[in-house]
């Protein structure tokens, strides 16, 4: 595979607690990774060593063939559940504001111009993400559903190389959710995309994902839970024509992994 992102014997521990142990991991470019694991098992640990929140205490990341700069730049966007966008700001502010940030890092102003070009394509992207009638409007005034267009566009404006959703639709309403599902398929398409998306629900993990990654403990230590860390147990490949999605499921456990990865493997 020619890997766009590769993480290479990656582990992360905080203290004595192993949270990751021996993650090896190529994704493609143009994949959509969906990454599944019962909670605590370092999922969230995952997206923020990749973004460069945190970095691993062994093991390397690279991305296009490089090692992974320590400190999260615009080639890693991110979608969080909650609290991605700014309450002060319009939704065109919002969103213009990636581009300031990028091209006037210390001012985080731009004129003439360049502010008038980023401006359009601010206008465009929320466009795309079905914010083009919104663009005066404040989080505060807005839906859950739009604040995560919202946050999509804020990401997408610095076409990121990879983008990392975190439970990106976790709080939002089931017709909402399905709506959103349908965007950010468009968007992974329509602009190339490389995602991986953390979610606990097994079914969106297999409807939007071209592979599913299960994270769990491969081992475990009744005495010393913190002993081992989680790593991918389960790597499955989707056929997109030939996929059959799983049934609704309440939590995620691991049983629940394991039955649907052999059902639809
Ligand atoms: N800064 C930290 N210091 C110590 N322990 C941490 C820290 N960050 C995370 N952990 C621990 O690492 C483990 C994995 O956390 P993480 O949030 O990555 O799991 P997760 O799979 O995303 O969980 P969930 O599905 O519940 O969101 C948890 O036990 C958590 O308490």
């Amino acid at each position: 595979m020619n890997a766009l992102l590769s993480l290479r014997d990656v582990w992360v521990e905080y203290g004595e607690k192993v949270v990751l142990e021996r993650v090896n991991l190529d994704v493609a470019a143009h994949s959509f990774v969906s990454v599944v694991g019962p909670s605590g098992a370092g999922k969230s640990s995952l997206l923020r060593v990749i973004l460069g929140q945190e970095r691993p205490s062994r093991g390397s990341i690279h991305l296009d063939d490089a090692p992974l700069a320590p400190e999260c730049g615009p080639d890693r966007g991110v979608v969080f559940q909650r609290y991605s966008v700014f309450p002060h700001l319009s939704v065109l502010r919002n969103t213009m504001l990636g581009l300031e940030c990028t091209q006037a890092p210390f001012s985080a102003r731009l004129f003439g111009s360049a502010r008038k070009a980023a401006r359009d394509e601010a206008v465009a992207m929320l466009e795309a993400v079905g914010l083009g009638h919104s663009l005066d409007l404040y989080p505060a005034q807005m839906s859950g559903g739009m604040q995560q267009r919202l946050a999509i566009a804020q990401a997408l404006i610095k076409r990121p190389r990879i983008l990392l959703l975190d439970e990106p639709f976790g709080a939002l309403d089931p017709g909402i959710r399905s709506d959103m599902h349908t965007l950010i398929t468009k968007l992974w398409k329509d602009y190339q995309l490389t995602i991986i998306m953390v979610t606990h629900d097994i079914r969106e993990a297999f409807s939007l994902g071209t592979r599913v990654l299960a994270f769990d403990k491969r081992r475990h230590d009744p005495h010393a839970p913190h002993r081992f860390g989680a790593t991918a147990v389960y790597d499955l490949t989707l056929d997109k024509k030939t996929q059959q999605l799983p049934p609704d499921n309440g939590g995620i456990t691991l049983d629940t992994i394991r039955n649907t990865m052999e059902d639809v493997a």
